[in-house]
């Protein structure tokens, strides 16, 4: 992607306060979005994806704080931001969809009252200017605006989805930071509103960090994939990259636990065991608990990111200064 990326997520690190000791579930994350990009964010449950994306948007509360690195977002550091600067930025330049619409929404409020006081939190509007502006991003996605005087509860659970949408639509953000806003839904009504979000993200030009367990999902809709595993980023390129060629055995066992729509009948394989207590990661590598190709060294060696191709993999096999392992490009900085 060229230019200089809109956000900058270096060496994240998220901490939950437990009685036990602190569990890290981010743990030294990179990342770089570009205006217009697409961010796939997948791994299986607990891996950190839903925490990265709170501390993202600065939107962490107790027992969860982040306990080091930067996200720059147009120059700013948003880790060091005062809460009342973020609010300002929050919905404005950044925005946030959630799981489910119907725990974001006011169940008490219409939706038209509730993209009012969205509005009227950022700015002096008129009474007009409110109607107008909610009445076109309703109809942007795909809302007729008389469900501007319906309540949450008499939409279906789509069109809260969409409603949720349209209010991180009112300010036209640079970013809209996506967690799983699909998953609540069925499977048609995923697809028409990924059709939808990706229609809107072509035609307003906005970012998008999207988290979801549907790998077919962010094959055919991101540019960029992130696979994180055990609060660290795995294995990260070009999506089509990443599904061609997954570096990493943990992306090449996620890839082999979904059923491909087109290609031939596969049996799915799947990981077996399950991801890591994060209070007490297992040393060395990660995954090498699970992995089908762990050696001795894996178990004691913590792997950085390794470029191999397009890609980088935190993958110890992939470490060019191993015997066998694939060339990594020339001039780049593969890890520590
Ligand atoms: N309240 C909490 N107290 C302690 N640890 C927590 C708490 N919430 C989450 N965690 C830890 O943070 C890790 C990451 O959780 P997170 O919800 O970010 O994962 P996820 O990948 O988004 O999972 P999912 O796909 O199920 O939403 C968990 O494995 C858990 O160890």
């Amino acid at each position: 992607m060229p230019g200089a990326p809109i956000l900058e997520v270096r060496d994240l690190r998220v901490e939950y306060a437990t009685g036990g000791g602190a569990v890290r579930a981010v743990d030294g994350v990179d990342l770089d979005v570009h205006q217009g990009e697409f961010v796939g964010v997948v791994g299986e449950s607990g891996c950190g994806k839903s925490t990265m994306l709170f501390a993202i948007a600065r939107l962490l509360s107790p027992p969860a704080g982040i306990t080091g690195g930067s996200v720059v977002f147009h120059g700013q550091n948003l880790v060091t931001m005062a809460e009342k600067e973020l609010n300002v930025l929050r919905w404005r330049d950044l925005s946030v969809v959630m799981q489910s619409a119907m725990n974001a929404l006011n169940p008490v409020a219409s939706i038209g009252a509730q993209l009012r006081d969205a509005m009227e939190a950022h700015g002096k509007f008129t009474a007009a200017q409110v109607r107008e502006r909610s009445a076109e991003v309703m109809s942007l996605v795909g809302i007729d605006p008389v469900h501007l005087k319906s309540y949450p509860h008499q939409l279906s659970g789509g069109m809260r989805q969409r409603a949720m949408i349209a209010m991180a639509l009112l300010f036209t953000p640079d970013l809209v930071i996506m967690d799983e806003p699909t998953s609540a839904l069925d499977v048609v009504a995923q697809r028409s509103l990924m059709l939808q979000i990706k229609e809107l993200q072509r035609e307003l030009g906005f970012a998008v960090v999207f988290v979801t367990h549907d790998m077919s999902l962010v094959s055919h809709f991101s540019d960029q994939l992130l696979v994180m595993y055990g609060g660290q980023v795995v294995e990260v390129g070009p999506t089509r990259t990443v599904f061609d060629t997954p570096a990493h055995p943990y992306s090449r066992g996620l890839l082999d636990a979904f059923p491909s729509i087109r290609g031939p009948r596969v049996e799915l394989t799947g990981i077996p065991g399950s991801p890591p207590d994060l209070g007490a990661p297992p040393s060395g590598c990660r995954f090498q608990p699970r992995c089908p190709v762990a050696e001795d060294d894996c178990r004691v060696i913590a792997p950085a990111l390794y470029q191999v191709g397009a890609a980088q993999s935190r993958c110890l096999l992939n470490d060019p200064r191993r015997a066998g392992a694939p060339a990594a490009e020339p001039d780049v900085e593969v890890g520590p």
